[in-house]
């Protein structure tokens, strides 16, 4: 029989944020260093990827949650996450004041554990990063770096600005240390998921060696197990 203790840790990443901040790239130059510059969805997509962090491979798993719902709280996304990215577009004022809107909830709420670190209290609050994204379009920004350095560091989250078409390294240097800041228990059991619809990220071969992985239509992220988070409804 499988021994399903070898199995590596899985990390669960919510990537929230107005429409069109760019979170879908962000996500994909992540996973496999391309840049895809259009994405058509109305719907939550979620991606699964083994990656190393710090030399130990992680069954990663991304929600990228649309920005299309962004009227209302993403709650049940951030209750079956270990860790939030916050993205905005340093283009868009009012993207920025969504992504902090969020945190504040979640720094109001005091978020606390989550199903991989055991939902428990003392696990710790949830790792949370600020990312302004679009960098590339300085000309047309919006949001200083100044500003958005205070407000996350207020706000207990880690800050930084990226350019997803740029491939810049500060993207991946955020998310990895965002992936860092995670504890993991070894899983115990399985968790499945909604329908797979396809394989969407294939062989690519990277700095991170990425090997397979893929993209699942998720209209509902699964059932949380822990309490809902109705503290943080703004
Ligand atoms: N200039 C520039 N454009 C970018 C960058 N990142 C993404 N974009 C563009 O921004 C647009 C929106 O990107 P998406 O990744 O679809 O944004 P999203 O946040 O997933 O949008 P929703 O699906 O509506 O939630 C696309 O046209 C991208 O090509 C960037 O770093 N610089």
């Amino acid at each position: 029989m499988k021994d399903e203790r070898a199995t590596p840790p899985r990390v669960r990443i919510a990537v929230i944020g107005s429409s069109r901040v760019g979170k879908s790239a962000l996500i994909v130059r992540y996973l496999t260093r391309r840049y895809i510059g259009e994405y058509h969805s109305n719907t939550d997509l979620l991606y699964r990827q083994t990656v190393p962090i710090n030399g130990t491979p992680i069954d990663l798993e991304v929600i990228d949650v649309s920005g299309s719902n962004a009227d209302r709280f993403p709650a049940e996304q951030i209750q079956w996450a270990d860790a939030c990215l916050l993205v905005y577009s340093v283009t868009d004022r009012s993207s920025f004041e969504y992504a902090t809107e969020v945190l504040n909830s979640l720094k109001r709420s005091q978020v606390q554990g989550s199903p991989a670190q055991g939902n428990t209290a003392a696990s710790g609050p949830m790792p949370l990063a600020l990312l302004g994204n679009k960098t590339d379009l300085d000309h047309l920004r919006q949001v200083s770096t100044k500003e958005a350095q205070t407000i996350s560091a207020s706000l207990g989250a880690s800050f930084s600005e990226a350019s997803v078409a740029d491939n810049s390294c500060d993207l991946y240097r955020c998310v990895d240390r965002l992936l860092g800041e995670v504890r993991t228990p070894p899983r115990s059991r399985k968790f499945s998921v909604s329908k797979m619809i396809g394989s969407l990220i294939g062989s690519a071969t990277t700095n991170n060696q990425i090997t397979r992985g893929s993209v699942v239509v998720c209209p509902r992220v699964p059932t949380p197990s822990r309490t809902p988070l109705t503290a943080a409804v703004p």
